[in-house]
């Protein structure tokens, strides 16, 4: 685990969401281009409650790409970027074209090719996607995006993008951004809530482990790596972290 992470510990996940929209906002501010890469699960519904009550937002430079996507239809509730849609299309927060999307039709191992020119057509020019933020979730067996422990995946390091087809958490087939690509953002923020992530990020954030959790494995090589929990979830932490109470 990086040494040089911040934790910030919010007394509810309105709080952190409220943290995290401004964070969004002080990120993109005075760019023309904003990459962005978020992450699907609960994020999806604790991002669309906040983004749009967010004062000085500007997400006209956003373009909007996935930590992860399940292989489904957009129509189905297992997608990401479905899910994303529904809630922040219909409000104008977002446009259909600013988010970077899959192409669900498509086998699992071509889906990770398309995605990844998608993906690497954000940064012309850059050998290397650096996105300008990353939002991560994890889930209670240390996975995040869909990097999961023990997993192959772990390991790949040529990669932008990698298929997945037996994933341990349903849907199987899925598409996610690899550790190396994760690990070259500006900024990578854990969001989790819930006493049901305690014990793992006692793990992640306390345990020195042989064999570390998908999620310690995020150290930006050059960026800044924060982590937003609520009280639930940092309960059984005893490392030092940082109160955070915005309401
Ligand atoms: O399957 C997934 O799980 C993780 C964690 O989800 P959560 O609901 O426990 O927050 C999520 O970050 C990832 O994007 C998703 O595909």
């Amino acid at each position: 685990m990086s040494s040089s992470h911040q934790i910030c510990v919010f007394s509810s996940p309105a709080e952190l969401a409220l943290s995290l929209t401004q964070l969004l906002v002080h990120e993109s501010q005075g760019t023309c281009s904003f990459r962005l890469a978020l992450s699907g699960g609960s994020l999806v519904q604790l991002l669309s409650r906040e983004l749009p009550k967010t004062a000085g937002l500007n997400t006209a430079g956003w373009k909007v790409a996935f930590c992860d996507e399940r292989l489904v239809p957009f129509s189905d509730p297992e997608s990401t970027y479905g899910e994303y849609k529904r809630q922040l299309v219909p409000l104008g927060l977002l446009s259909e074209s600013q988010f970077v999307t899959i192409d669900p039709a498509l086998p699992v191992e071509e889906a990770a090719v398309d995605y990844t020119k998608k993906v690497r057509e954000l940064f012309p020019g850059d050998d290397h996607p650096v996105f300008d933020l990353v939002i991560l979730g994890i889930g209670p067996d240390g996975h995040t995006a869909s990097l999961f422990p023990g997993h192959p995946l772990l390991q790949v390091t040529d990669k932008v993008v990698a298929p997945i087809s037996d994933s341990p958490k349903p849907p199987p087939q899925r598409v996610t951004l690899t550790l190396p690509v994760i690990n070259a953002a500006k900024t990578v923020v854990f969001v989790a809530t819930g006493e049901g992530k305690a014990a793992v990020l006692k793990r992640i954030l306390q345990e020195e482990e042989s064999d570390p959790l998908p999620a310690a494995r995020v150290s930006p090589v050059h960026g800044k790596l924060l982590w937003f929990l609520d009280e639930p979830a940092a309960r059984e932490l005893t490392c030092p972290v940082e109160k955070h109470s915005v309401l």
